[in-house]
Order: structure tokens, then sequence, then C-alpha cells
């Protein structure tokens, strides 16, 4: 029997369109003013040290970033990373930070498909548990849900999950995730519009539903 519903974002509650053409230019167009800014911070400082430790790994291909406290250099590095739609967790950590003033000053709103709050409404009467599971930051999950274009959706979900429990198409995610929420793989039912993340959690045991926008809705 199913307990839990576990969401994606991009694809499944939210048009690709909104991360791509509107929450990625948005922090492009910030990383190197967000970074002088904010340079003196240890939170930031944590995030540069992890990207540059990844840049470490790429630097044979890439020669954006001379030295680690170069923050063009960062930016240019955070630039790459967005347009190669990169799921690196130190670039999801930052882009949350860059998300959060847009969504606490109005200028953005998260996106979500009209049968979102239907369902989760009906799933909540359902008694049932409605979890996350994006790429994008737990902070940048809690934004796009808090500050929707259907007003905040926070109170329909119960746990976020981001790359820190582990990649999306790795099907041990989905054994974590399960046991973090103290639950069975097969009483979890995910949805996701990803034909990769979907055959891992398959694997995983838990049930899915692969989205497809253009074809049906989020409700079975
Ligand atoms: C949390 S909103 C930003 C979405 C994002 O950055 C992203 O990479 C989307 O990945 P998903 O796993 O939701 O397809
Ligand atoms: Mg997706």
């Amino acid at each position: 029997m199913i307990k839990v519903i576990l969401l994606d974002i991009e694809g499944t509650t939210t048009p690709i369109d909104f991360v791509t053409k509107t929450l990625f230019p948005y922090a492009r167009s910030r990383y190197s003013s967000f970074l002088e800014e904010n340079f003196a911070s240890s939170a930031i400082r944590e995030i540069i040290e992890r990207l540059w430790l990844n840049y470490g790994s790429e630097a044979p291909a890439l020669s954006c970033w001379s030295e680690q406290d170069d923050m063009s250099g960062a930016a240019a590095y955070l630039t790459y990373l967005t347009d190669h739609d990169r799921k690196l967790t130190a670039l999801k950590d930052l882009q949350g930070k860059i998300w959060r003033t847009g969504y606490e000053n109005n200028s953005l709103k998260g996106e979500m498909y009209d049968d979102v709050l239907p369902a989760l409404q009906q799933w909540q009467a359902q008694k049932l548990t409605i979890a996350i599971y994006s790429s994008g930051s737990i902070a940048a999950q809690q934004l796009i849900f808090g500050y929707s274009n259907v007003g905040d959706l926070r109170p329909y979900i119960s746990d976020y999950f981001d790359t820190t429990t582990g990649a999306k198409i790795d099907s041990s995610s989905y054994q974590k995730i399960a046991k973090h929420l103290k639950v069975t793989p097969q009483e979890i039912h995910f949805y996701s519009d990803n034909p990769k993340e979907i055959q891992a959690a398959q694997a995983a045991g838990c049930i899915v539903t692969e989205i497809r926008r253009e074809k049906n809705h989020i409700l079975p």
C-alpha cells in the first residue's frame, strides 16, 4: 500500500521552461555580483571551496578559473555549470541562496502546473506523506513551493530531499529516502519526467509514474 508520494519538481510539478528560462537566467546574471557582495561570508566561502575542488577535476578541459579567490573565475565556472545543467550540489546551494532574494522581493514566483494543488489536496485528504526529491537544494525547493503562483504549498509537504541524499539516477538514493521516511521502497510512489530517475526508483522497488506533461496530468 502506498504511504508516500515522492515528487520531482522540474518537468513534474513545474514547467521545465520556468527553471531554464526564469530561474537559471536569474541566477546566471547575478553570480558575479552575489560573490563580490558575499565573499566574506563563511557559508559562501565553503561553497566556493567545494566548487574549486570540483573545478580541479575538470581543469584539464576548462581554463576559466585560475585561483580560488578569483571571484570572476568562480562566476565563469558557475555560468559554465548552469549552461550545461549540471546537478552539482555546490552549484545548487549557491543558486538557492541567489533565488531567495528574488522570491522575497516578489520578482520570482514558483510556477506550478494547474493540477498540482488539487493533487496535493487529494493526497493530503488520503493521509499520504508528501515529499519532494529534486536536484535543486532543499532551500530552493522550500522557496519554489513557499512562494508559488497558487500560494504557500509547504503545509502539504513534510519532507525534502536533494542531491545530498545521492544522485536521482542512483537507485540507492531511493532506498535511503525510504529508510529516512521509515517505509519500504514499495510504499513510495515516485513521479518524475526523467526516464533515468524512473528506472532508478523502480530498481529500488518504488511504484513509479513517468510524467509526460504534453500527455498526462499528475494524478493517475
Ligand atoms: C528546486 S527548484 C530548481 C530546480 C533545479 O535547480 C533543478 O535542477 C531541477 O531538478 P529536478 O530534479 O527537479 O528535475
Ligand atoms: Mg524533472
